[in-house]
């Protein structure tokens, strides 16, 4: 534990994985006292009531009843990130308690990502990285041919600031953009971009070349791309997902891949995460698969560090909170 005079503010913990970012420590104990859920398991009743705000970091900790029953004095749940299908909202409401993401911080790592992925899936990089590099030459080829880039259709699933942004960037490969959304942008939006507002999801399938799913996991978009979207998709089409792996039914995508039902998919997402060692996602040489890293970059993660403290330290000062989840 740290500074006993400061706010309480708990945190997964310190090591491995699913710890807080270890570069990012040091800043925190300057306005906070860290509690561990190790801490709190430990002396649950004496650190329960210290703790006035959780800093959500890759999603832990869990935040449920239990958890918001032996905190009484929280006052907020600030998440790094955007996603926040793994928050139930509602119950957090229910305590009194406040939440807040860092949208801002992840939109454009994000959309660079999902651009690495569409360039990677497109000019087959792994798979080249893999001939380059082998010990045996004897595939060593420059007839390595890949899907062109300049001039393709992609369609863009989901146009908050990640989507827009992978549309600004698809603009200056001199790509044509498509879009669904549920709400349309504004015309000044769409022509700064170049891009085309498809009202049906199936037209868009059926029109572009690449496909990239940039939107949050809510009920109503999980499995939105099923065996029968894939199968509207062209037999040469590249799906890209750097929202959530439930968005695309993963064993109809497997079968897709497998069967040329559609050419070539680019992962950052999946359902789990990781994917067991034996998956058959794992296999496939039409699959660029990364582990979730959207928003990792150094710059991005120390400014989703910093809105957390300031969205933190608002709400405890009772000012407004920057970055607050409203529910809706
Ligand atoms: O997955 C990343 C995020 O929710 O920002």
């Amino acid at each position: 534990m740290g500074d006993q005079d400061l706010p309480g503010v708990l945190v997964s913990g310190f090591e491995g994985p699913s710890g807080i970012c270890k570069d990012h420590v040091g800043e925190l104990q300057k306005y906070f006292n860290l509690i561990t859920v190790q801490d709190l398991l430990e002396n649950k009743t004496q650190v329960g009531p210290k703790i006035q705000a959780v800093y959500i970091w890759n999603r832990k900790p869990a935040i449920d009843q239990e958890l918001l029953q032996s905190l009484p004095a929280l006052k907020i749940v600030a998440n790094a990130g955007a996603g926040l299908d793994h928050l139930d909202l509602k119950l957090i409401a229910s305590f009194g308690v406040k939440v807040a993401n860092t949208p801002q911080a992840v939109s454009s790592p994000t959309a660079d990502m999902g651009m690495a992925l569409l360039l990677a899936a497109a000019r087959r990089v792994v798979e080249g990285h893999q001939l380059a590099t082998s010990p045996d030459t004897k595939n060593f080829s420059t007839n390595w041919l890949g899907q062109e880039v300049t001039g393709s259709t992609l369609g863009i699933i989901g146009m908050g600031s990640i989507g827009y942004k992978v549309a600004q960037r698809a603009r200056a490969f001199e790509m044509n953009i498509l879009y669904h959304n549920r709400k349309r942008r504004k015309s000044e939006e769409e022509e700064a971009v170049g891009a085309t507002y498809c009202e049906r999801l199936d037209d868009l399938l059926q029109r572009s070349d690449f496909v990239m799913l940039a939107m949050s996991l809510t009920p109503q978009t999980q499995r939105l791309i099923g065996r029968r979207e894939l199968r509207l998709m062209k037999p040469t089409a590249i799906l890209v997902n750097i929202g959530r792996g439930l968005l695309v039914d993963q064993d109809a995508l497997v079968e897709a891949l497998q069967t040329g039902v559609i050419g070539a998919a680019a992962l950052d997402v999946s359902y789990p995460e990781p994917l067991p060692r034996d998956h058959p996602l794992l296999k496939l040489k039409n699959v660029t698969l990364t582990p979730h890293i959207g928003s990792a970059t150094h710059q991005a993660r120390w400014q989703m560090m910093e809105n957390l403290i300031g969205s933190i330290l608002a709400s405890l000062n009772g000012l407004p909170i920057p970055n607050e989840v409203l529910l809706k």
